[in-house]
């Protein structure tokens, strides 16, 4: 691909059709709760792409018999139980934050096992040792490098019993202490510290335990924590698991009629969705979108004429959007406030600051404080965005860069590095460009 990739605008309203990938979150839980099941499960509609293979390689380094097809989309891996095979094993798990703290808690139920849990530069940044405390509190035996990885875990099984934890970083951590509970010999009961903590992914969790033969009646969620009965056994699912589509990628179609009016089908994605971010579709319609939901896709419109609502208030509960929502702000009407992203700033990058020096590339009048950006939008003017290795800083503003800016159909928008868009959606500006030329077509046609 070419770096920094140009993008070609839309002059024509957007129409046809996009099918998004599997969800992120849904594979790489799905292989964690395969790999506890006793037998083999063979996972459906995957997401293939860094984040996902990370997963799969670190299970296969633990001695996992794990088996994907990338042109079916399929993954097939035979459980043990809760047995981890590989009692020595060096885990890199680059820059997924999924793989880190699920594999993290997972290595802990090895019985004898000693790890050593790493990744890239920048994941070294990123917060784990609140986790790593739980775990040491329920039996683990994890040493973290002042605070960050690398880990060293000395597994032993878990204990588990009563223990705190500060999710407010991560809620990865509270789904990672709960797929490994059913397995550890008290269960677990985590208390928050603090009861702010992204909860739609951990319901996602839940969900998916019972999913995964867990009884519901073993699971008990409240304001303050969560509570979790051993349990023997996760179930196998030999008839397949259908992961659904992405719904923090299916943002950035939801936003395209937006951006660049028409409409478009978004299959793969439903209403009741287990993934919070679906929540995003509802932002859309504030700005003033109509979105017709079937039973496997959303129909996406946006008609010409008034430009978008400005968007107001929090993204704390689905905050992978935020930056979609950011890129398209400067096509609203008025100041676009995005709050409550304070922890953004210690994922793949520092999100806050790297959409506000995209924006500010672009000409935008951008504030900025710790957790929110204002966006008040300004002539667009070309540029090249820089993308700090982060997916979403890149597929964002290739939303944006399909707006006509200069009225001729020429690019005026370059992504740097595009090809970061692997860690989530490997084909992601393809796709965009395809989606181009079907809506030229089909004005043509018209
Ligand atoms: O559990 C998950 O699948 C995820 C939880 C969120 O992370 P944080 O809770 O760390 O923000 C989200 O940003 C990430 O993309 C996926
Ligand atoms: C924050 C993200 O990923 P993760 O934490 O899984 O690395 C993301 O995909 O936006």
């Amino acid at each position: 691909m070419q770096d920094p990739l140009p993008i070609r605008p839309f002059t024509k309203p957007v129409r046809g059709s996009v099918t998004v990938p599997g969800s992120k979150s849904i594979t790489n839980r799905a292989l964690i709760l395969a790999a506890l099941a006793d037998g083999e499960t063979l996972l459906e509609n995957c997401l293939f792409s860094e984040d996902t293979e990370i997963m799969v390689k670190a299970l296969q380094d633990l001695g996992f018999e794990v088996t994907p097809d990338a042109e079916a989309k399929t993954i097939s891996i035979l459980g043990l139980g809760g047995d981890i095979p590989n009692k020595e094993a060096e885990i890199f798990v680059g820059n997924s934050g999924t793989s880190a703290r699920f594999l993290t808690a997972f290595l802990c139920l090895s019985e004898g096992g000693q790890y050593r849990l790493d990744g890239v530069p920048q994941m070294r940044k990123r917060p784990i040792a609140d986790l790593a405390q739980t775990l040491n509190q329920l039996g683990g035996q994890i040493e973290t490098t002042d605070g960050f990885a690398p880990l060293t875990i000395k597994a032993q099984g878990l204990a588990g019993g009563k223990a705190t934890i500060d999710a407010s970083s991560s809620s990865q951590f509270v789904s990672a202490l709960i797929m490994a509970a059913p397995y550890a010999e008290q269960g677990i009961q985590i208390e928050l510290t603090d009861t702010s903590v992204r909860r739609s992914y951990i319901d996602m969790t839940l969900e998916m335990l019972v999913q995964f033969g867990i009884p519901k009646s073993n699971l008990a969620a409240s304001e303050t924590g969560y509570d979790i009965k051993p349990c023997p056994y996760y179930k196998a699912k030999p008839q397949g698991y259908q992961v659904e589509g992405d719904a923090s990628a299916a943002s950035y179609f939801f936003a395209l009629p937006v951006a660049v009016t028409g409409e478009l089908e978004v299959l793969g994605v439903t209403q009741n969705s287990l993934q919070g971010d679906i929540a995003f579709s509802s932002r859309m319609e504030e700005a003033g979108a109509y979105i017709e939901w079937t039973k496997s896709s959303a129909i996406v419109r946006y008609e010409p004429g008034a430009e978008p609502e400005s968007l107001e208030g929090s993204f704390y509960p689905y905050s992978d959007t935020f930056l979609t929502a950011a890129a398209i702000a400067p096509l609203c009407q008025g100041t676009t406030k995005i709050e409550g992203i304070a922890h953004t700033r210690h994922q793949e990058c520092d999100r806050v600051a790297a959409m506000a020096d995209g924006l500010k590339r672009i000409g935008q009048s951008v504030e900025e404080t710790e957790g929110s950006l204002s966006i008040s939008p300004a002539p667009l003017k070309p540029a090249t965005i820089a993308t700090y290795h982060d997916h979403r800083v890149a597929m964002s503003f290739g939303v944006l860069a399909c707006f006509d800016a200069l009225g001729n159909g020429e690019p005026w928008l370059k992504i740097e590095d595009p090809s970061c868009c692997k860690k989530t959606f490997p084909d992601f500006f393809e796709v965009l460009e395809s989606l181009r030329q079907q809506s030229e077509n089909a004005s043509s046609d018209a």
